[in-house]
């Protein structure tokens, strides 16, 4: 008859290899338990005397279940060795099933306490030992599903957010990961003390781009700018944001006024050596654009905002000079002081 259950269960539930460590001092009974549990369908049965051997035997072969005696040879018993097991797997989890001759109310709390998942008292019969094998697999494989699907979850979770940070016709960051990204950048440079550029770039006369070319066109010419920032943003941390419409924005951590001028400079280079025709633009047949630029090293009352407040008023002054150029405050201070030298 129990013959028959142990090849029923054994069939059914336990497909993939599965091993146990039983921690037993009793050789005659550890000789029974295991046979006992192989038959049904433990893949390999650990086989530990005391409770060093348990905890090396454990950190050694990572078995799927453990199998407990409470009282073993020397001064360590089964609950410490359930709580030492417990510490040796930080965030995981291996089914703890306490074996005892103790069946007192008190003694199954303490193993409990002590990081047990169940509690028998010997002698445990044969169906008992199988069905709480089901049980224990059961949670196990429950919980390794949870942890994977906690895993799938995370990832999804990371790439949403890139997906969510993402101008979809330049492939650029947007303008929530810029914002992001600024403020991120603000903190660094106010903590390291180090230079920051910012640079807000519009395209000039797109709008006679657009009417003359149309809005395929203009979208294409978007996506050939996207291109160009991208490329002049050589260093890891330089960021290049689609801000708005026809605006763009580069986050230059680590960058001075000089610095942003060279950038500024080889900006325009790389556009104008990819002479985008602009039929109907008043400063010649190329597309062009003005930038506005800041670069501070950011202080307690530095803030994103002001920093585009300070770089879209350069922007506006640039266009006013006649656009197809950079203008920065900043870097204006520093003619003005050069001259007074
Ligand atoms: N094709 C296309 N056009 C866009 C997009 N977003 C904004 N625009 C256009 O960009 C143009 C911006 O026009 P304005 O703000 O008047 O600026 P501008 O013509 O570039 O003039 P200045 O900036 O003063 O040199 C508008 O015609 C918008 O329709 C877009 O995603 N695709």
């Amino acid at each position: 008859m129990t013959e028959g259950l142990f090849g029923t269960l054994s069939a059914t539930t336990l497909h993939e290899p599965f091993s146990v460590l039983l921690v037993e001092d009793d050789a005659a009974l550890r000789g029974v338990l295991a046979a006992q549990l192989q038959h049904a369908g433990a893949s390999e049965v650990l086989q530990a005397a005391n409770a060093d051997a348990a905890l090396q035997l454990f950190r050694l072969r990572r078995p799927d279940l453990v199998l407990l005696d409470i009282c073993l040879p020397g001064s360590q018993d089964g609950y410490w060795v359930a709580q030492r097991l417990r510490e040796a797997e930080p965030g995981g989890w291996t089914p703890i099933i306490f074996l005892s001759g103790l069946g007192g109310d008190l003694d199954v709390w303490r193993g409990i306490e002590a990081g047990g998942d169940d509690y028998l008292t010997k002698p445990v019969t044969a169906t008992v030992l199988v069905a709480k094998l089901r049980a224990m697999r059961r949670l196990r494989d429950m919980r390794r599903r949870l942890v994977q699907l906690t895993e799938e979850l995370h990832l999804a979770n990371q790439k949403l957010n890139e997906m969510v940070e993402v101008d979809p016709l330049t492939g650029l960051v947007n303008r929530r990961g810029f914002d992001r990204m600024l403020h991120a950048e603000i903190l660094a440079a106010r903590r390291d003390g180090a230079p920051l550029t910012l640079m807000l770039c519009d395209l000039d006369h797109f709008k006679r781009y657009n009417d003359t070319l149309g809005h395929v066109q203009g979208d294409e010419c978007l996506r050939t700018v996207g291109r160009v920032l991208h490329e002049v943003c050589v260093r890891p941390r330089d960021v290049a944001a689609r801000y708005g419409g026809e605006e763009f924005a580069l986050i230059l951590p680590s960058t001075p006024r000089s610095g942003a001028m060279t950038f500024a400079r080889a900006l325009g280079r790389l556009l104008k050596a990819r002479t985008i025709t602009h039929p109907d633009s008043p400063l010649g047949q190329v597309l062009t654009l003005s930038g506005g630029i800041t670069t501070c090293v950011p202080d307690d009352s530095t803030s994103a905002e002001s920093m585009l407040m300070r770089a879209d008023e350069a922007l506006y002054a640039a266009k006013a000079q006649g656009r197809d150029r950079f203008f920065s405050f900043e870097m204006q201070m520093d003619t003005v002081e050069q001259r007074q030298l």
